[in-house]
């Protein structure tokens, strides 16, 4: 019987290929890695910070962080955007926040899909995805498994703002004990962040996270304790502040897995 496209048969086909479906649009791989291209510096510094612990430094492009603070800007003040959250005493966190993908809060983790003003995250852009997809295989730490983030927060710092130290511990226990990674992405003015196996102060490390680095926390760092003691002022690129006009503080975008 003679195949047939678009309800025509079409007898004596010599050639299969030419017959193939051919999509006139890339695909969302190549759509993905494609936006990586124009996001990730081609030279740039690698960290080890501990076993699963890597800093990239200088990771992102100035295009790449342009295109963050856009982004996240696009739905910074619609419904499921930057607000002020409590923690569990009520006091308030010094820092805004917003999530991508789903919802997660100090107070009520990841057990509601919904805001108390009915709003719901917008979706996560894949272009985050492709970056923390991208940044852990460049990390290449024997034993960091691979993983695709589904959901991304996202911290605004003014130059008070800062982070207590406390560890990512809310997600899938299955995932934590994999040691599936965290992707932290800074943007803006300069963070002294800390971070240690215990919150004993005196053994904390201290490294400076600066706009475009990538910090990867997974394997058996992944439930490593970590804050922001403080943000650095007029310390971020003049030109990323004068192109996106962000505010004077700090963006931080976290990926990982539910
Ligand atoms: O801002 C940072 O560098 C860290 C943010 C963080 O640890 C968090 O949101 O859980
Ligand atoms: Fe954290």
């Amino acid at each position: 019987m003679s195949k047939q496209y678009h309800n025509i048969p079409c007898p004596n086909i010599e050639d299969e290929s030419e017959a193939e479906p051919f999509s006139l649009i890339m695909t969302d791989k190549v759509r993905r890695n494609l936006v990586f291209d124009r996001w990730r510096n081609s030279i740039f510094d690698r960290k080890e910070l501990g076993p699963g612990m890597v800093l990239f430094k200088n990771y992102l492009t100035h295009m790449g962080q342009v295109d963050i603070v856009n982004i996240c800007q696009k739905w910074a003040m619609g419904p499921g955007g930057f607000y002020h959250p409590s923690n569990r005493n009520g006091a308030k966190l010094r820092l805004h926040m917003m999530c991508f993908g789903r919802l997660w809060d100090p107070v009520t983790k990841y057990e509601k899909s919904y805001r108390s003003d009915g709003s719901a995250p917008p979706p996560l852009p894949y272009e985050f995805i492709s970056l923390a997809e991208n940044a852990i295989q460049d990390a290449q730490v024997h034993g960091l498994p691979s993983t695709l983030p589904d959901i991304c927060v996202a911290n605004l710092y003014s130059i008070y703002d800062r982070l207590g130290l406390h560890q990512d511990c809310d997600e899938h226990v299955g995932g934590l004990d994999r040691g599936l990674p965290v992707v932290s992405i800074s943007i803006g003015n300069s963070a002294e962040f800390l971070y240690g196996h215990t919150r004993d102060e005196n053994t904390l490390e201290k490294v400076l996270l600066e706009s475009g680095d990538v910090l990867i926390f997974g394997g058996k760092s992944r439930l490593i304790f970590h804050g922001v003691k403080k943000i650095l002022s007029d310390s971020g690129p003049s030109q990323l502040f004068q192109e996106t006009l962000l505010k004077g503080g700090r963006l931080n975008l976290t990926l990982k897995h539910h």
